[in-house]
């Protein structure tokens, strides 16, 4: 190819290989093209340039070895619309290392991903209990109550409180959080490559949705950013808000209101960051954890059965009992794998021309990190498409991990909240599945198992039958 850049399928002038990836999932053809092209591969979207790297040993590579030169974050039309203060997940790096080491000593004095942090978690299983209580026996599509929860979870930390399952100000948040995940995939695409999109009548791409949905996070983070700065104690923190505040008023040389307002940004942009992040991974491996369940009533049965074991009806599960359940945990890192929820991560870029594997890969070029190429590689994952969680156990029964297994990504750029998240799993799932049992709305037409991309992989609109445990008939 020109300029050593890696080979691609072939391309239509203006459009790039966007015609072949309109409508289609994206990560089947990342396969087929994997098969063609190798780990390393080019696409273009427009005019511009994106790299796919596929498997684990390029992507290690890629993110450790090589994760200095390309560990930047892609500019965009989109982002750059979108984006107020600097935050984490798409800052470049000079302003990124500041904020993620912030946030990462704010979160681990807060007790984040620590074993004290899991009372919270526990407090919202208690009430994610009750309300699936109140509707079972009928036919339930969980997304919002589990959304909630979780969303729960991060907002004790980062503001704490809760907020109730009727608030409609939360609610709306959390649905257009949902609704931008679903369409900045889609719509990114697009308007990024063809910003004049935007002016056509009528929001084709949803563009001005996710503008005015930034209007009203903005709302929301100012309403928690000034009833914390009204009622702040310097020695007394109660929560991420505070702490940060407080850090960065201790840092600060400056006192002018310019700064001032670069810090309220900051706290908004990163705030939104790790609750954005925070809430809709989670909730959506819980979703396919139910959707997998349906689909495999002998898991949904050994795992419960493993919890009478362990813990009986009344004990509700916590962290120590996590080496005591290890098909219960094994079922989790195999709802991870299969579901890939983040299959893509988050682009990664170069900020000069970087020579890997023999490749250029040019400056400002995107990079995608094909998880989904390691999360379902057959060399690694036996049959990867077969939901078995025996995978993840040894000759002994005892929960294995593969080093390859890497669904919150590796480098620079893991995911900081990957501890909390596998916390909250662990705990939301088996507390279900010792009280419930899932099953069909119809037995004969199961839910489908296949997603939707957008930043995250959701699954499609299902509801569940639930029955409580003690109605089960044996
Ligand atoms: C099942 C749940 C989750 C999965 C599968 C997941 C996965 C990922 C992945 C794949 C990335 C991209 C890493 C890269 O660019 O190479 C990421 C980044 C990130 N995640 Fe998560 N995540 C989950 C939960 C969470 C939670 C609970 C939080 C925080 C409360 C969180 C906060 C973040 C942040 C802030 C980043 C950006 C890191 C950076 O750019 O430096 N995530 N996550």
């Amino acid at each position: 190819t020109p300029n050593n850049i890696p080979m691609g399928p072939l391309t239509v002038p203006l459009l790039g290989n966007i015609p072949q990836l309109i409508g289609r999932n994206p990560l089947l053809l990342f396969r087929k093209w994997r098969k063609q092209y190798g780990d390393v591969f080019s696409v273009y979207m427009g005019s511009q340039l994106l790299i796919v790297l596929n498997g684990y040993t390029t992507i290690k590579e890629a993110l450790v070895a090589r994760g200095n030169v390309l560990s930047e974050r892609p500019h965009n039309f989109l982002l750059d619309k979108i984006k107020d203060g600097e935050g984490i997940i798409f800052a470049s790096e000079a302003s990124w290392k500041k904020q993620r080491k912030l946030a990462v000593n704010c979160l681990q004095e807060l007790g984040f991903g620590r074993n004290s942090f899991e009372i919270c978690v526990a407090d919202e299983a208690k009430i994610l209990i009750e309300l699936i209580e109140q509707n079972a026996d009928n036919a339930l599509n969980l997304k919002d109550i589990l959304t909630t929860c979780v969303a729960n979870v991060i907002c004790g930390i980062m503001f704490g409180r809760r907020f109730s399952h009727e608030d409609k100000q939360f609610l709306d948040i959390l649905a257009n959080i949902s609704e931008d995940a679903k369409n900045l995939g889609n719509t990114n695409i697009l308007i990024n490559c063809f910003p004049f999109l935007q002016y056509f009548p009528g929001d084709l791409l949803g563009t001005q949705i996710i503008l005015e949905h930034k209007q009203v996070f903005q709302k929301f983070y100012e309403g928690l950013y000034e009833s914390h700065q009204s009622t702040l104690d310097e020695n007394n923190p109660r929560d991420f808000m505070d702490l940060y505040l407080i850090k960065m008023k201790n840092n600060s040389t400056l006192s002018s209101k310019e700064e001032n307002a670069n810090i309220v940004a900051n706290l908004k942009a990163l705030v939104g960051d790790l609750f954005g992040a925070g809430t809709e991974t989670t909730s959506t491996t819980l979703l396919w954890a139910v959707l997998y369940l349906l689909h495999y009533p002998d898991v949904q049965e050994k795992c419960y059965d493993e919890i009478q074991t362990v813990l009986g009806m009344e004990r509700l599960p916590s962290l120590d009992d996590r080496s005591h359940l290890p098909y219960c945990e094994a079922t989790i890192l195999e709802t991870l794998r299969i579901a890939a929820v983040v299959p893509l991560a988050v682009p990664h870029a170069t900020t000069r021309d970087v020579y890997f594997r023999g490749f250029r890969i040019p400056k400002e070029s995107s990079i995608l990190i094909n998880l989904d190429s390691i999360l379902h590689d057959c060399d690694i994952f036996n049959d990867p498409g077969v939901f078995r969680p025996e995978r993840f156990l040894d000759s002994s029964g005892q929960v294995r991990k593969p080093k390859e297994f890497i669904p919150f990504s590796c480098g620079r750029r893991v995911c900081i909240g990957k501890k909390v998240a596998r916390m909250e799993l662990f705990i939301f799932l088996t507390t279900m599945i010792q009280k419930f049992q899932f099953l069909p709305v119809d037995p004969c037409h199961l839910p489908d198992l296949e997603g939707n991309l957008g930043l995250s992989f959701a699954p499609k609109y299902f509801q569940v039958k639930i029955v409580r445990r003690q109605d089960v008939k044996s």
